[in-house]
């Protein structure tokens, strides 16, 4: 891990964590939506660390893959192993999968079990693939204009360039955040950002549908 990632995921901990106290001073729980995928490893454990009611913030995901939480790439895992340790393991943490066999049968009760957190979230923080998708919007998904569109919380999703169906939450829930933070690292995905800031097909890059949220961008080479 570069010097430079390690100090943007402490910075952004601390960013995190003060947005949290501060809606905590005048509420009683807040929620964290996170991402998965390799980039907030090191957010995570730095958010861990830090001192806060964490027995008052309920975490869940962006998007997840429709696979067992045991499966190496699934992001329920990622959050259990890395953020909801320490101080951070008194969180409760909402996962986005069900014992269904697809994300369309689950997608119902999924929605149901995020309805009883503290919505708006607090903050979201998206991550960024190399295709311009964020959360599991991506530009080849059928689903996509339903995602970018609906008001339910979640959608199911398949997507040709990916090996799993998936569940995200829609572009409206994600909007709907009090504070949005794209996390990215490397040249490739600056270069893809600054493509997104260049134009406005969101079909293309859905990155865009959250460039004017207004999205604070954390970014190391
Ligand atoms: O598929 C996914 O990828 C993106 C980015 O992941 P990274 O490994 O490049 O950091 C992530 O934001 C998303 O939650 C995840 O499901």
């Amino acid at each position: 891990m570069s010097t430079s990632r390690e100090h943007l995921a402490q910075q952004l901990a601390e960013a995190v964590a003060e947005a949290l106290r501060a809606d905590l001073a005048h509420q009683d729980r807040a929620l964290l939506v996170v991402s998965g995928g390799s980039t907030p490893v090191p957010f995570f454990h730095a958010l861990a660390a830090k001192s806060l009611p964490w027995a008052r913030v309920d975490v869940t995901l962006a998007d997840e893959r429709w696979v067992d939480e045991s499966a190496s790439d699934s992001n329920a895992r990622l959050v259990r192993e890395h953020l909801l340790t320490a101080e951070a393991a008194a969180a409760n943490f909402v996962p986005l999968t069900t014992d269904d066999d697809t994300p369309e049968q689950g997608a119902a009760a999924v929605g149901e079990r995020l309805a009883g957190l503290s919505w708006p979230a607090s903050v979201v923080i998206l991550g960024m693939g190399d295709d311009g998708h964020t959360a599991s919007l991506f530009p080849d998904s059928q689903e996509l204009p339903l995602a970018l569109s609906t008001e339910a919380t979640v959608v199911a999703v398949r997507t040709p360039s990916q090996p799993q169906a998936r569940i995200t939450l829609s572009a409206d829930r994600l909007h709907q955040a009090k504070r949005h933070v794209l996390h990215i690292n490397g040249e490739g995905k600056r270069s893809k950002l600054a493509a997104a800031l260049g134009g406005d097909d969101v079909q293309a890059l859905p990155i865009r549908a959250f460039l004017a949220c207004p999205l604070a961008i954390y970014w190391a080479p």
